[in-house]
């Protein structure tokens, strides 16, 4: 184990009865880093984060989080972690801050009500604390329960799916408040569906199947796809986009915003198609894939049902 590492497993195996839910996943992370954990659904990223943190025993592999075996030392790691499942919930009948004393209290906290007090503080919720914690909005509640789990000081955070249904504006505030807390020297991995979110991580981690397809930087994840994409601005791109699928050379067209995005591996051959449109007020220019683009591309290579979608 290298001191440096919060996280260190290799080949973690999960099986449910006959079904692998994990199949041999390694990951090295070092401490201070913020990750993304993507893949769609049922691809296993739950069952790692469990694994990982002590919370479900691996049917196969080793290693360690935060220096503590995860098949041994698991209560030690839970200590030291803080993890945000999927259905973190409150009591919605219980004011703010009855919700928050009562995670304080389960993690015997020393100095209960100034460590509340603060919590409630540094969160900007001073003058509702006496609210009842079901009438805030979603994004209030995520960023609750980030306080609540936050509270005991852990080196790592594990959350899973946090800004699952929230909207936009309150998704920036969450990540706000997970890149204040790694420049504290929070480690961080966070299981996402959103490519924006996953464009604010340090390096990503893509699962399919249980298996993981693709590790590294937004921009290594891209290069390592291979695909080159041409970016069509026009009255003519919603005709024009039939007309290109399925042309030799051309993998993906998609569109992004009032846009068409139309990727392959050779850029030539994705020229050569585009200049044949003629008659169609389009403007094409070469841009970066997307990193959605890049997955599909990843996973057919890896031999995945592409049809799963995150
Ligand atoms: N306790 C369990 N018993 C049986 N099967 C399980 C159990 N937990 C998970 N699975 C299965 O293992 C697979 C991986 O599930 P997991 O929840 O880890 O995926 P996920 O990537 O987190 O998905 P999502 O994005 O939907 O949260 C799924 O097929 C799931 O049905």
């Amino acid at each position: 184990m290298t001191q440096d590492l919060a996280i260190d497993v290799h080949g973690l195996v999960k099986r449910f009865g006959s079904k692998t839910a994990v199949n041999g996943v390694d990951i090295q992370m070092p401490r201070g880093e913020v990750w993304g954990f993507l893949g769609p659904n049922g691809s296993g990223k739950t069952t790692t984060i469990r694994m990982i943190c002590g919370l479900l025993k691996a049917s196969e592999g080793r290693g360690q989080c935060l220096g503590y075996d995860i098949q041994k030392d698991a209560n030690r790691i839970k200590v030291e972690t803080g993890y945000m499942t999927q259905k973190f919930s409150f009591w919605g009948d219980m004011t703010i801050r009855e919700n928050i004393e009562f995670v304080a209290r389960l993690y015997e906290l020393p100095n209960l009500r100034r460590t509340v007090d603060e919590t409630i503080e540094k969160l900007g919720l001073t003058n509702r604390q006496k609210q009842l914690a079901g009438a805030l909005s979603g994004g209030w509640k995520q960023r609750m329960a980030l306080a609540a789990v936050t509270m005991h000081n852990p080196q790592l955070l594990l959350l899973d799916e946090p800004t699952a249904g929230v909207d936009p504006q309150a998704r920036r505030d969450f990540w706000d408040e997970i890149h204040e807390l790694s420049l504290k020297g929070m480690t961080v991995l966070v299981s996402t569906h959103y490519m924006d979110e996953a464009e604010r991580c340090d390096r990503i981690v893509y699962l399919a199947n249980g298996n993981k397809i693709v590790e590294g930087s937004v921009p290594e994840v891209i290069e390592r796809s291979g695909l080159f994409t041409f970016k069509g601005e026009g009255q003519g791109i919603r005709r024009l986009a039939e007309r290109l699928k399925g042309q030799p050379g051309i993998e993906h067209v998609a569109y992004f915003g009032a846009a068409l995005h139309v990727s392959g591996v050779n850029p030539e051959t994705i020229r050569a198609v585009l200049d044949q449109q003629t008659g169609h007020d389009v403007q094409w220019k070469e841009v970066r894939p997307s990193l959605e683009d890049a997955f599909i591309a990843l996973m057919a290579e890896a031999g995945e049902d592409t049809r799963v979608h995150a």
